[in-house]
């Protein structure tokens, strides 16, 4: 009898797929049962496959209502992850919410969120009082977390002095000090992988000595290795002294925020607060990461494919450990507030070329009861 193989659809930008699409994952997944095929995005969806799973990071309200139609033809196919629960990473307010109401028991560290604002407007940027309990430095980074290279530019600013430079919508959040290391920690459903990499250096002023109250930076964690080497501060940096933090207790942030957000597929940065050793700041989470950067990525998502091939759903109640009863990529209500409503808030900047994809999503998504 021929061997029931499980196709995989996947939807990705150009330059995700080709770093996530490696010879290397293929063949593994073929080696055991999995077929990767890409998805033509320029061609109905419905004409496509059939795919017993489709895995995306791609976004417009078209692509968006064919995943609709698809799961409606194909009850039992896998839509990695939902669209909805994806676009809560899109705003950066909604996507640190999740943290904030997370608990999780654990007698010597302790994590959270950096302070921060969220500016719509000119006005509000130059009201000190919106600014009450936020202490310079602190980073503006755009409200809006896309993919876009524009949602990655950040600024520095250390006074009020440059406000005039911001353009909001934007999240003001307080720069805190965590010896130029970040952890990087990567999830594919059940597994979690923590990874040490060069982040901006502390006391920011005394060290990029003589700025004029901002500096622009973007994608500091995500350079590579020639910018790296170009850069004086880089070589000073001891990256390989930085203790990481305790495995469980990331492992099981990890797992909370997997939960919370109905995702199986993210990452999320994390800085350890250099006054208190033991406390940890959640400064981002991104959909779908840049997973062939993880040592071994090829075995990880191949093992992952293979339990959804074997219908092991990772987010179902394991009776060991008593944890998950979601099922993958359903699109369950979440209780707070979704970045698509928040995003409607937001202006489109015009200025903002090859984005429109972006743009059209954020324009026509319409606001769920
Ligand atoms: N509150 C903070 N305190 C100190 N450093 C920070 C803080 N927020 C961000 N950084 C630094 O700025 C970098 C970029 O910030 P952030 O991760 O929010 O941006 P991003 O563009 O979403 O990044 P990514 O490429 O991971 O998606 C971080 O990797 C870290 O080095
Ligand atoms: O470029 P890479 O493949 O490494 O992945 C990066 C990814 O870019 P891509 O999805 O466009 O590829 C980014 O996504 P967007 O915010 O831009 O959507 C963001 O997730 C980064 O954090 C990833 O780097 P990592 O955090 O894993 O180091
Ligand atoms: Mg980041
Ligand atoms: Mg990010």
């Amino acid at each position: 009898m021929a061997e029931r193989r499980f196709c995989i659809g996947y939807a990705l930008a150009p330059k995700k797929q080709q770093s996530f699409i490696q010879d290397s994952l293929v063949s593994l997944a073929a080696s055991r049962g999995i077929d990767l095929v890409r998805i033509d995005t320029d061609r109905p969806l419905l004409d496509q496959g059939p795919f017993d799973c489709i895995l995306h990071k791609y976004y417009g309200e078209s692509w968006r209502k064919q995943l609709v139609e698809f799961r409606v033809k194909n009850p039992n196919a896998l839509i990695l992850d939902s669209p909805d629960s994806i676009g809560r990473l899109h705003n950066r307010i909604s996507m640190l919410q999740v943290v904030s109401e997370l608990k999780i028991d654990n007698a010597n560290e302790s994590f959270g969120i950096p302070k921060q604002i969220v500016i719509y407007d000119k006005e509000t940027l130059f009201d000190r009082q919106a600014w009450e309990g936020l202490k310079f430095p602190v980073i503006a980074k755009p409200l809006v977390a896309d993919g876009s290279a524009k949602s990655h530019k950040m600024a520095l600013v250390f006074n009020h002095d440059c406000l005039n430079k911001l353009k909001p919508p934007i999240v003001l959040q307080e720069f805190v000090n965590h010896g130029g290391i970040i952890f990087k920690v990567y999830v594919v459903g059940q597994y979690v992988k923590c990874v040490k990499r060069k982040s901006l250096p502390d006391e920011p002023e005394a060290k990029l000595g003589n700025v004029e109250g901002l500096l622009s930076f973007s994608q500091v964690s995500n350079l590579t290795p020639r910018e790296k080497i170009n850069d004086k501060f880089y070589k000073m940096m001891q990256l390989d002294d930085t203790e990481m933090p305790p495995l469980s207790f990331v492992t099981d942030i990890a797992r909370g925020l997997r939960r919370s957000l109905n995702l199986n597929l993210f990452n999320f940065d994390v800085i350890r607060d250099s006054k208190i050793g033991t406390r940890y700041l959640i400064i981002d989470i991104n959909y779908f990461p840049g997973y062939a950067k993880m040592p071994g990525y090829e075995k990880v998502l191949t093992d992952f494919f293979c339990d959804l091939a074997q219908n092991k759903d990772p987010m179902k109640k394991n009776p060991d450990t008593q944890e998950g009863e979601d099922k993958i990529g359903s699109d369950r209500q979440l209780p707070v507030q979704t970045a698509d409503q928040e995003t409607r808030k937001i202006a489109i900047d015009e200025d903002d070329g090859g984005q429109s994809v972006n743009k059209e999503m954020k324009e026509e998504t319409p606001v769920r009861d």
